[in-house]
Order: C-alpha cells, then sequence, then structure tokens
C-alpha cells in the first residue's frame, strides 16, 4: 500500500461488531471515524446526545426499522479511539447483526475494520500507549485472575509509568551534558554537574536492573507456567492428566508406549494460569516415532517449572533427565508414586527411597492434596511485588536501555559525546518500549530546562 493510500485509510469510518458471536443476548457494533455523526444521522435520524445512553430505533435507509437498541455516540476526542465514535448496541440475533453491518457497509466512507483497528487508532492519537496495548490484549485474553490482574495493571500504565520517570532522568542527564559541551569553552561551568550526572546514571542503570532482575515470572503469568509429567510407560501419565484436567484428553491403555505426541491441558491453579504436560514414556527404544516422542518429552521437561516423575513401583529418574536439586540447570522435580490402589499393605509400609506424594488417578485419592501443593508451589513462584516486565519484548528493550547506561557510565575517558549518544540511544530503547521515539522530547526538554537564550 502507498503512504498515501495509507492515510486514506486512516481517514475511513470503521465498524465491526465488538462483542462475540451471535446469536447472543446483546450485540454491540462500534463505529470509530469522522463520517459517525452522519452514520446517526442517517440510521437513527439525528445524533443522540454525547456519552449518554438513548434508546432508538435503527433504520435502514429505505426507512424500514431493523432492530430498537441502545446507542451510544462519544464526541472526539473523549473516546477510546480519540474520534468520534458511537456504539449500537442492538438484540443479539444473526439476522439484526447482518442487517446492520450490510447497511453500515453500504454507506459512503465507511469499511469494515481490519483487527485490532480501533485500538490501532487509539494509539496513533495517543490515548494509549504501546504497552497500554499489549494490555488490552492481554486482557482480552486473560483466562486467571493473576492474568486479569497483571493485564489491568499494565493497562493502568504499570511499567510505562516507571519508563517514564527513566526516560525523563536520561532527557536531564543529556540536557546538562549538552549545556557542558555548548560552554566547554568557557570557564564558569561548575564540574559538580558532570558527577551528579553520572552517578544519577549509575542509580538509574541499577533501578533497571532491580526490575529486571524480577526475571520472567511476568511473561510467566502472562503465558502460563508450565508442568511436566515424566516417567517410565505405563506409570499412569496420561491417567493423572485425565483426572487433573477433568476430562478424557489423551489416550489410556494398558500398552506401554501409548503416548508418543506432547499433550496440553490448560490449568487454573489458584489463579494462575498452568500448562501441564504429558509425554511419551522414557525407555530404551529403536522405533523412530517414540524416540522422537522421547527426545521432545525430555526437551519440555528442561523448560518446565516443575516436574512431575511418575512410577509406580517408585523407580527414579534417570540421572540424564535430572539432576540433584543443586543441579541449577535444571527446575525442581517432585517423585510421584502412582496407581495407589494396587499399593499392598507391604509396599505402603516399605521405606521408599523418596516419594513426595502417592496418588491413584483412578480412585482420585491423594489427587486433593496434590492439587493444593503444585496451587502452593507455583503460588510460591511469584513473588509479592507485581511484575512490570509481561512481555519479552519489554524485557529486551530494558536489558538495551541498562546496557547503553552502563556503558557511558563505564567509558570515562570518552569524549562527552559519545558518552551522551550512549544515554540517547538508552532512550530511544524506552521510546520503542512505550512506542514514542521522538527527538522533539529531547529538544523540549533541553529547551524548557535551560534558557541559555541562544
Ligand atoms: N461500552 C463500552 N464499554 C467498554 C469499552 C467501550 O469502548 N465501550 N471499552 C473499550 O475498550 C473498555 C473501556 N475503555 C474506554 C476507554 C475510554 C473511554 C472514553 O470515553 N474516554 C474518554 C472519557 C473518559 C471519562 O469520562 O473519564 C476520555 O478518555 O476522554 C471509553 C471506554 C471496556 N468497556
Ligand atoms: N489400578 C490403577 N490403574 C491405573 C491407574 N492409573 C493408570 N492406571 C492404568 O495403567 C495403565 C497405563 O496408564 P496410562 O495413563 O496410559 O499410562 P502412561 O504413563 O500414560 O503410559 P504411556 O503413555 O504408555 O507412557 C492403564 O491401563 C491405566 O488404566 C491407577 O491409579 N490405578
Ligand atoms: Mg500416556
Amino acid at each position: 500500500m502507498s503512504a498515501r493510500a495509507g492515510m486514506e485509510r486512516d481517514r475511513d469510518t470503521i465498524f465491526a461488531l465488538a462483542s462475540g458471536r451471535p446469536p447472543a443476548g446483546l450485540a454491540v457494533v462500534r463505529i470509530s471515524g469522522p463520517r459517525t455523526r452522519l452514520v446517526l444521522e442517517t440510521t437513527l435520524g439525528a445524533v443522540p446526545p454525547a456519552r449518554r445512553a438513548a434508546y432508538r430505533a435503527i433504520r435502514a435507509p429505505g426507512g424500514e426499522t431493523i432492530d430498537r437498541g441502545v446507542v451510544l455516540f462519544f464526541e472526539g476526542p473523549a473516546s477510546y479511539t480519540g474520534e468520534d465514535s458511537a456504539e449500537l448496541h442492538l438484540h443479539g440475533g444473526r439476522a439484526v447483526v447482518a442487517a446492520t453491518l450490510a447497511i453500515l457497509g453500504d454507506l459512503p466512507g465507511l469499511r469494515p475494520a481490519t483487527a485490532g483497528e480501533f485500538t490501532r487508532r487509539a494509539f496513533d492519537n495517543g490515548r494509549l500507549d504501546l504497552t497500554a496495548v499489549e494490555a488490552v490484549a492481554d486482557l482480552v485474553a486473560a483466562e486467571t485472575d493473576a492474568q486479569r490482574r497483571q493485564a489491568l495493571r499494565q493497562l493502568d500504565g504499570g511499567l510505562a509509568e516507571v519508563a517514564g520517570d527513566w526516560r525523563r532522568r536520561l532527557l536531564h542527564a543529556r540536557a546538562l551534558i549538552e549545556a557542558e559541551l555548548d560552554f566547554a569553552d568557557e570557564d564558569d561551568v561548575p564540574d559538580s554537574a558532570a558527577a551528579a550526572v553520572w552517578a544519577d546514571m549509575a542509580q538509574l542503570s541499577a533501578d533497571l536492573g532491580k526490575v529486571l532482575a524480577g526475571g520472567r515470572v511476568g511473561e510467566r503469568i502472562r503465558d502460563g507456567f508450565e508442568i511436566a509429567i515424566l516417567g517410565p510407560p505405563n506409570a499412569g501419565k496420561s491417567s493423572l492428566l485425565n483426572a487433573l484436567a477433568g476430562r478424557d484428553v489423551a489416550i489410556v491403555t494398558d500398552v506401554p508406549g501409548t503416548t508418543r505426541d506432547l499433550l496440553e491441558v490448560h490449568l487454573d491453579l489458584g489463579g494462575f494460569a498452568v500448562t501441564l504436560v504429558d509425554t511419551a514414556g522414557l525407555r530404551e527404544t529403536t522405533e523412530t516415532v517414540e524416540a522422537e516422542g522421547i527426545r521432545r518429552a525430555k526437551a519440555r521437561a528442561a523448560d518446565a517449572d516443575l516436574v512431575l516423575w511418575l512410577a509406580d513401583a517408585g523407580q527414579p529418574p534417570p540421572a540424564d533427565l535430572h539432576g540433584s536439586e543443586t543441579d541449577a540447570g535444571s527446575g525442581p522435580l517432585w517423585i510421584i508414586g502412582t496407581k495407589r490402589d494396587l499399593d499392598s499393605d507391604s509396599k505402603r509400609d516399605s521405606p521408599a527411597a523418596r516419594l513426595d506424594h502417592r496418588i491413584s488417578a483412578q480412585t482420585g485419592a491423594g489427587l486433593d492434596s496434590l492439587v493444593a501443593a503444585l496451587t502452593a508451589h507455583v503460588a510460591g513462584l511469584v513473588p509479592a511485588e507485581p511484575a512490570l516486565v509481561t512481555r519479552a519484548r519489554h524485557r529486551l528493550c530494558l536489558q538495551a536501555a541498562k546496557t547503553a547506561i552502563d556503558a557511558a557510565v563505564a567509558n570515562g575517558a570518552a569524549p562527552l559525546e559519545v558518552r551522551a549518544e550512549g544515554l540517547r540511544q538508552a532512550g530511544e530503547a524506552l521510546g520503542e518500549l512505550i512506542g514514542r521515539i521522538d527527538v522533539e522530547d529531547v529538544l523540549g526538554a533541553i529547551f524548557s530546562e535551560f534558557c541559555v537564550g541562544k
């Protein structure tokens, strides 16, 4: 698309069904753009008062009433998109929605919105920064309470506000350096300002480091924690997956080697999203398909937040799967004894090497206490302080900013221009984080803070 065509598309008035798939109790059709008033005059006869729910007949151009519903008009810029926009709250029937969308599509200058286009306009009009745009997407996708809370916090400016503070500090530092460069040939410039700048930049790096040290918890809350079920063939892995999922996801047979592919179910453990992964039973095999399944099982276990090692006779896990708990490369592993209903009295009383839990997927014995332990474990992975970094993109932007600041701080022998350039790069990384890279910001800070009269 040419730049000009792109600009014309930006001026289009767009519409879409914003609510779920009909039939439903209600259907909300959203409209945004410069022709919004015209649309309301055409379909309702007049533009209703802004921001006040109004009950109106929605009519086709020929005059036929399509539905009677509640309509809302938002006058830009006081709207979600920042443009004039409107909502038609209709009866959620298929024919009502189809007729309404057909009428809108026939009006000149109107077209169906593309995915995310209302929010794109909110971003373009400066109503939402990039982390807020991401948060809107996360809030709509949220399935658990922790995901919802985290998305809402980000929508309310969790990371953006901190990043904004950091950017201002960088701009201030650069403004001071700029002034020092301007007056470098004069004798009356105090050196103390420069020392203060680098002290604050060292502190800024530490502040970034602190947020980054939160690790990937925010990303895990968003994407789900991973628990992998491993063990020898026939241990009862798929039976446990089905029992915890509460439905028949995996095939269970008494044939060892039934499961080959990785199977995932999504659980909500105490408000945290968890992906439980069933895997192929581990054993020596020359069978190509099974060997690939075992390779995938081990790879998944290496990435998991927790591995459940299932074995009915209490065989320990092989050393190559998992080292001891002191092995820094691997996460925790729990040993779960299965088929507890078959345990003889002698076996029950014999001291097992190590058995963290004993369960029966068949009778359900021990499952409640396993779920409680899993829930506590996942909750324990989450620090009390809410995570500000909720996506890999955030982490990479913050790391880039920190690296640039650290280099500028450490490079005391370099010319001031070179060190200032490092701070500019750090500012760019933070600008990228919130979706705004604008040299005007730097100029504005310089001119407002220093009336040097040039
Ligand atoms: N009916 C309806 N519900 C909705 C939305 C919507 O678009 N329509 N939203 C869409 O995702 C979310 C809410 N987001 C919104 C954000 C800003 C404004 C708005 O009108 N802002 C004005 C006025 C603010 C005020 O009165 O305090 C502004 O910011 O100037 C509306 C909805 C969730 N619920
Ligand atoms: N009595 C009893 N039998 C069980 C229990 N759990 C699983 N089984 C049986 O053990 C056999 C194997 O169960 P699966 O869940 O398929 O075992 P798996 O570990 O997934 O096996 P593979 O996919 O081959 O690695 C089946 O016949 C199950 O019915 C249990 O708690 N009690
Ligand atoms: Mg299986």
